[in-house]
């Protein structure tokens, strides 16, 4: 049976969770981000992972040889802008890299996808909780038009959208909350999914997975949040093996 293999360029405070959801997943993780050799990496990878959250100049010049190579090879990218909001260092990143994404997804929060959004200035979106859903749809399939990729934006209802199409995940755990990293963990669970193949589809699969996870994870026990993420992970698991 094909082994994919997952390389993720990711952040020191949630990267063992993320490579042991992407094994829970039945896929291989490969955690490198020095860039002397983090294209060689990717170039024998089946998707690429980049989360933001803990940027530095090391891990900059690994990602973008890494997106390079990954774009030569047609290799799924992934994107979490972890904080862009918070951090112009990452956001002016984000969007240097952004451009050169040539298939791929980009996975966010409601505040990372409007600092992308608004970074447009003239759509005059300004007010997160004035958004209603069929806006948010709107705004991720105004961002897959625009930049060619898939766009996710993450809550108690996940929506994903290409340019012509929508699907929306919901009714997770609310424990998802109060872990560390869940976001990055599920941003390692779509690059697992995509590295299969690249669609609205697989990402659809992805989303289901973490959520159908989460609800077993909470049904097992009332547990505290570090019980719950070593359930949420056993979970996505015991779910790929029924
Ligand atoms: N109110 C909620 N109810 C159920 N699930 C939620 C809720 N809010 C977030 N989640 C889930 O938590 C996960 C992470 O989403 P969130 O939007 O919190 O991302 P994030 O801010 O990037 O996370 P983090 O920074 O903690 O890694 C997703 O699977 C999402 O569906
Ligand atoms: C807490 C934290 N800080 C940088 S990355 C990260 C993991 C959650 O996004």
């Amino acid at each position: 049976m094909k082994k994919y293999f997952i390389h993720a360029i990711t952040n020191y405070v949630s990267i063992y969770n993320v490579a042991a959801i992407i094994k829970a997943v039945g896929a291989y993780p490969i955690m490198a981000d020095d860039f002397h050799e983090s294209a060689s990496i990717t170039k024998n990878a089946d998707a690429l992972y980049i989360n933001l959250g803990m940027l530095n100049e090391n891990k900059k010049i690994a990602m973008k040889n890494s997106i390079r190579v990954a774009n030569e090879k047609g290799i799924p990218i992934v994107v979490d802008p972890v904080g862009i909001g918070a951090s112009e260092y990452r956001r002016e990143f984000f969007f240097e890299i952004l451009k050169e994404i040539k298939s791929g997804v980009i996975k966010a929060n409601l505040s990372e996808i409007l600092s992308i959004y608004n970074d447009e200035k003239s759509h005059g979106v300004d007010n997160e909780h004035e958004m209603s859903e069929d806006e948010k749809i709107k705004t991720l399939q105004k961002l897959s038009t625009k930049y060619g990729i898939i766009f996710v934006m993450t809550g108690e209802a996940n929506i994903a959208a290409d340019g012509n199409e929508f699907v929306k995940v919901s009714g997770g755990s609310e424990m998802l909350k109060n872990i560390v990293g869940s976001g990055c963990m599920l941003g390692g669970i779509v690059a697992a999914s995509v590295s299969k193949g690249l669609s609205l589809k697989s990402v659809k699969e992805a989303l289901e997975c973490s959520r159908d996870a989460s609800l077993l994870a909470e049904k097992n026990k009332k547990c505290g949040p570090m019980e719950f993420l070593n359930e949420y992970i056993d979970s996505v698991h015991k779910n790929r093996e029924e």
